[in-house]
């Protein structure tokens, strides 16, 4: 219940307020005010300073709490470059599809836009390349897109105006959605960079997907094996229980799933959501352990290995070959049917596809069996540190069930972590130009 209005407190206050108005013209002319007036602003500058270095969400353009950006729309878009946004989607072949991905700059990204390009599909890359790793070598892979005819657009996906102006240019028929932030152990340090990409990110896009995009694209979308979290049946199949993540990392990657139950099932987006394991390989990320391994004992610096309490089994992991996740982003998106809503959002026409497939090797190898395999292809013994493995998010083994995926579009990993990893080092010795004894021949 409201207070009634005190009219003589209103009335009164109006009037003070009319003195101090009129008494502040008068003060603001004579010498003493006017020092102490500017000493004030002097004050108050110096404040909006500090609070703004030490915060600096406030004036970043891509913040990680969650906020919105403020949109690149006005300063990015062009008539070239929307003329480059055009080009790059469509498909070169009369059955060819139009692709938006994100995270075209990253691992999965680029390789998933080079292979949908190769066979004649529209493929439009998207990208914020934020420093989470080094960014020049995801300016290196957009620069192989490019020499690929495919243009990548250099934003975040909580830029609303601009994601809605590439879906005003391109009806894309689907979405390849990779754009995260990755890392299981990184959640400690940053979490609000997870909730901004995997949670305001993924829900903004979905958004505009459903109520602007027209037509509504099906979207292909990263899921990831760490949804198992504590999960002990083995091998992981889609069918086990999955509410208990390990790392805040695990913990939106499940939020995104439920979040994708809910806008299909309100506006019929088609959406599948694939859970990779452990994804390595060539143009791979620096934050992994095969990468920064490779990388410290070329160097000779010492690499720390996690294991398991005494007792326990090793710890492992399922890990997956690039090639081998490349075609089961390819053939989920081949499998994914039209979404089933009205453009504009709020309605559908019937029920859409919702689908969530593990995308695993199906092998798990021991942490210390990687280590040994690398020790073998740098003609280099590692200097190892190993430790208990630390309460910060890791599961201590994975291993991929694939028969769902392989009953719906025949996923069937090729590539055993020896022939992978070499193909790894050969790519790892070209980029960086590191001289080793010897390069194992994997073109076998
Ligand atoms: O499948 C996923 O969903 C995730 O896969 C990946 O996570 P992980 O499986 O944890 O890979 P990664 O860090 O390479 O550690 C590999 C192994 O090395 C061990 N490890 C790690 C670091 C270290 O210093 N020492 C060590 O022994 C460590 O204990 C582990 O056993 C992606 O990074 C993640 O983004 C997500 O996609």
């Amino acid at each position: 219940m409201g207070y009634p209005p005190d009219t003589t407190k209103t009335s009164m206050e109006r009037y003070n307020s009319y003195l101090r108005r009129v008494n502040s013209t008068k003060l603001i002319n004579t010498p003493t005010s006017k020092i102490l007036i500017r000493s004030l602003l002097l004050t108050a500058v110096i404040i909006l300073i500090f609070f703004t270095v030490n915060n600096p969400n406030l004036s970043s353009s891509s913040s990680s709490t969650g906020h919105h950006p403020r949109s690149l729309l006005s300063s990015l878009v062009t008539s070239d470059w929307e003329k480059s946004v055009r080009k790059s989607s469509t498909p070169q072949i009369p059955t060819g599809i139009s692709v938006l991905v994100t995270g075209a700059a990253g691992f999965v990204g680029s390789h998933c836009a080079l292979a949908l390009k190769k066979r004649g599909d529209g493929v439009l890359g998207f990208d914020n390349f934020n420093s989470y790793y080094d960014p020049s070598l995801k300016r290196s892979r957009q620069n192989l897109l490019l020499r690929h005819e495919i243009f990548t657009v250099d934003a975040d996906i909580n830029d609303s105006d601009l994601l809605k102006k590439i879906f005003d240019l391109v009806p894309f028929t689907h979405v390849l959605h990779l754009a995260a932030q990755a890392g299981v152990r990184y959640a400690i340090k940053n979490p609000q960079s997870y909730i901004h990409s995997n949670i305001a990110g993924f829900v903004n896009l979905l958004e505009i997907a459903a109520k602007h995009a027209d037509p509504p694209p099906a979207i292909v979308w990263a899921s990831s094996s760490s949804v198992y979290g504590l999960n002990t049946a083995n091998p992981f199949s889609e069918l086990h229980r999955t509410d208990r993540p390990a790392s805040l990392y695990a913990a939106t990657k499940k939020a995104g799933e439920e979040i994708a139950h809910t806008y299909n099932h309100i506006y019929g987006l088609s959406l599948t959501g694939l859970r990779f394991f452990t994804v390595y390989g060539p143009w791979g990320r620096p934050d992994m352990a095969y990468f920064s391994f490779t990388k410290d004992i070329l160097n000779g610096k010492t690499i720390t290995v996690f294991e398991a309490p005494h007792g326990q089994k090793e710890i492992a992991r399922d890990f997956t070959f690039i090639d081998d996740v490349v075609r089961g982003c390819l053939g989920a998106l081949d499998t994914a049917e039209k979404s089933s809503g009205v453009p504009g959002g709020g309605k559908k026409k019937g029920p859409a596809q919702l689908r969530v497939y593990n995308l695993g090797n199906t092998s798990p190898v021991p942490v210390s069996k990687l280590v040994s395999i690398l020790e073998g292809l740098l003609s280099k013994k590692a200097k190892k540190n190993v430790v208990s493995m630390p309460g910060n998010g890791d599961v201590p083994y994975t291993h991929a069930n694939v028969s769902l995926a392989h009953n719906d579009f025949g996923y069937k990993p090729t590539t055993d972590l020896t022939m992978g990893l070499a193909k790894f080092v050969k790519w790892y010795v070209g980029y960086y130009d590191v001289k080793i004894k010897q390069v194992v021949d994997i073109e076998r």
